[in-house]
């Protein structure tokens, strides 16, 4: 087992002491060499505390003079004779849109009661802004998100969604607070896999995972046959909030929660949907309905962002349309048939990250739809 001692000596209790506190780690593994060395760790301060674990602005050096970073270390308890799925998300997926594992150790800390805990610590690459920053210091100053900020920051989401998807896993905790932005860039990195889960074989499925006001209906219903398609409603909720500027839906609970959702969706269950398969004017007529619903709601925003709205945010999860088919959408084009836009506080356009050079097992998850999303040649 690896383990972090303090450069003084002792083994800190890391449960209350954080700030300012720098210690050596005899093996720390190099995901890009997936060699072992060792390292001086500086921790700074702390970015974020969750329900899992707590996240640090870091710095490390081989020899306690120069120092690279920041780097956001991640540290959450390790359980015996768990796998830990997010350490093999981070470890073997590359993509553009996953914040990336640079290093991994484990670390033990002394608990009250004069025992030991043992610890995973996530060395990630820094990423000092989150989409809920980005999304209140607009609203904020009085700004509504741009209408491409959204569709560049939804692309990229549903661009990992598609990997993760692809290989049965579900994020399982997708919120604003979990989407960092790359400052003057617009690149956006999905991060947290604390609550990822691969949905497959003969794992009983989690019941309680998911923010509440980015939970899916079907999780709010308890139902256990959920797909990975409960991250395509939390992208919704999402898009709705960079829209508003406010979360979409707000329940204190999980009634109130479908309570929020039935204002913008109608009851659930939809008993008249079951009738509308037998009549098409049945269903243009519900459609029509629910597009005028829609647009009463979101009133300063395209028919084409009405209708792609309309996609995701289905009660049926077999309904809701998959990042695939997303991707393809109308909606998107404003980024196809452009290649600027303003970040945020800046005077100077910048060119839009590269969102359609897809890797070779992109392309084949993607098959036919490739050809759709990418932009046209003439
Ligand atoms: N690589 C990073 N760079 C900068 N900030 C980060 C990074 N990773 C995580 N954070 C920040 O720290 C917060 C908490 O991290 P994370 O969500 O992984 O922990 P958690 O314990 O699962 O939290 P929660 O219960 O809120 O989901 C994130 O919401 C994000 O704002």
């Amino acid at each position: 087992m690896l383990k972090g001692k303090n450069v003084f000596g002792s083994i800190p209790n890391r449960m209350t002491k954080f700030e300012g506190e720098q210690y050596f780690i005899n093996d720390i593994v190099s995901i890009k060499s997936r060699q072992k060395s060792k390292m001086y760790v500086k921790e700074g301060k702390r970015i974020g505390r969750g329900s899992f674990g707590t996240v640090t602005q870091s710095y490390l050096s081989k020899n306690n003079t120069e120092w690279s970073g920041p780097y956001a270390i991640k540290r959450v308890v390790k359980f015996p004779k768990v796998e830990s799925l997010e350490l093999e998300i981070l470890q073997n997926i590359k993509h553009p849109n996953l914040v990336s594992l640079e290093f991994f150790f484990e670390s033990q800390c002394a608990t009250k009661d004069g025992g030991q805990l043992c610890q995973k610590n996530f060395v990630m690459e820094y990423i000092p802004q989150t989409l809920s920053s980005e999304i209140y210091q607009n609203f904020d100053n009085g700004y509504k998100l741009p209408t491409k900020h959204i569709k560049l920051y939804a692309f990229q989401i549903l661009r990992a969604l598609l990997t993760l998807h692809s290989m049965n896993i579900c994020h399982g905790d997708l919120k604003p607070s979990n989407i960092l932005i790359v400052p003057g860039t617009g690149i956006a990195k999905i991060c947290d896999f604390g609550s990822a889960q691969r949905l497959e074989g003969n794992e009983e499925p989690k019941t309680y995972f998911c923010s509440r006001f980015y939970r899916a209906p079907e999780l709010l219903l308890n139902l256990k046959n959920y797909t990975t398609q409960i991250d395509i409603w939390s992208l919704g909720c999402i898009i709705g909030e960079m829209i508003e500027g406010q979360p979409l839906f707000k329940g204190d609970n999980a009634k109130s929660q479908l309570d929020e959702i039935a204002k913008l969706l109608g009851r659930l269950p939809p008993e008249h949907e079951s009738s509308v398969n037998e009549s098409q004017e049945l269903k243009g007529a519900l459609h029509d309905c629910k597009f005028k619903k829609f647009m009463r709601w979101f009133p300063n925003i395209e028919f084409f962002d009405v209708e792609f709205l309309l996609k995701v945010l289905v009660y049926d999860s077999v309904k809701r349309w998959d990042a695939k088919q997303l991707m393809a959408h109308e909606f998107f084009d404003a980024l196809r048939n452009e290649t600027y836009f303003l970040p945020r506080s800046s005077s100077m356009p910048v060119h839009l990250p590269d969102l359609f050079s897809f890797s070779a097992s992109e392309k084949k998850t993607l098959g036919d739809y490739y050809n759709l999303i990418i932009p046209s040649s003439d």
